[in-house]
């Protein structure tokens, strides 16, 4: 069992435990109380015609780097996210492997004016219900942990909730199957799942084999101003980034430096 299937494995149990309590009915009237969702794939889609957009993630820790962030404060991070430049906000909300929490994606979207993904494991459509529910505007889909079909219920779960859907592929035939869904934003971890090396080349290998119309994310791995531009070069212009800025004592200016270098 590689990581990806340990973590979706607790994640089953950890899901089957919370929709014992609530049901999608609950959810969906307790989503009612929410702000409508705001648009993650349009704010990104219009910044990248012109510029650099970015997905700054809020991430405590991970299972390969352990803490990440000890001066950890979702609030302070979201608004520097936001004054410095990016578009959109990912708060990781899954606790047994990365110290997240759902509390702290409600105090970032809170605080700020950006759309925010919930960054956690889906397996089951009913988690798309909660995260609506606490106010998430996007889910990720990875297609390496989810079956063709569970993957399309997940999707559809989200279209319903007027939620935008960011696929995350790892290689070609992981590309193949993102493009028979509908969503046409699709992320490219470089983040190897089994090493846990980030190699940016994975972006540039699988770029030129999005379908058409695809909003293409690099995700992981991105340090730098220079590594946004290389990727540039590959034709993409949206990126997903949490470690980089998470280590950075100044969060706003250092949010600013990797989009303008
Ligand atoms: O911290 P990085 O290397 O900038 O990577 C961010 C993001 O891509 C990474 O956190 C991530 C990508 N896909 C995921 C799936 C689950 C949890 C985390 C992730």
């Amino acid at each position: 069992m590689n990581k990806l299937e340990e973590i979706c494995a607790n994640k089953r149990i950890e899901v089957a435990q919370r929709r014992a309590e609530r049901s999608v009915t609950a959810l969906d009237h307790r989503a009612a109380g929410q702000s409508v969702p705001r648009g993650f794939e349009a704010a990104l889609r219009i910044k990248a015609e012109t510029g650099f957009a970015l997905i700054a993630e809020i991430k405590k820790a991970s299972p390969s780097k352990g803490l990440i962030r000890a001066n950890f404060q979702p609030v302070d991070h979201a608004k520097a996210y936001e004054a410095g430049g990016a578009m959109c906000l990912s708060v990781l909300t899954d606790a047994p492997y990365f110290q997240g929490h759902e509390d702290y994606l409600k105090a970032a979207r809170t605080a700020c004016d950006l759309p925010v993904l919930r960054k956690d494991f889906m397996v089951d459509p009913w988690q798309v219900a909660e995260a609506r529910s606490i106010g998430a505007d996007a889910i990720l889909v990875i297609v390496a942990a989810l079956e063709d079909s569970v993957m399309a219920e997940i999707e559809a779960a989200a279209i319903e909730r007027n939620m935008d859907v960011l696929v995350e592929v790892h290689d070609e035939a992981e590309m193949e199957r993102a493009a028979k869904l509908k969503s046409r934003l699709i992320g490219v971890n470089n983040r190897d799942l089994k090493t846990f090396i980030t190699d940016l080349a994975t972006t540039e290998r699988l770029a030129p084999l999005a379908p058409e119309g695809t909003l293409l994310v690099g995700e992981s791995g991105i340090n730098n101003h220079a590594d946004c531009q290389r990727l540039a070069e590959a034709g993409i212009r949206t990126f997903l980034v949490g470690e980089s800025l998470m280590r950075q004592e100044d969060v706003e200016l250092a949010t600013r430096a990797l989009l303008q270098g």
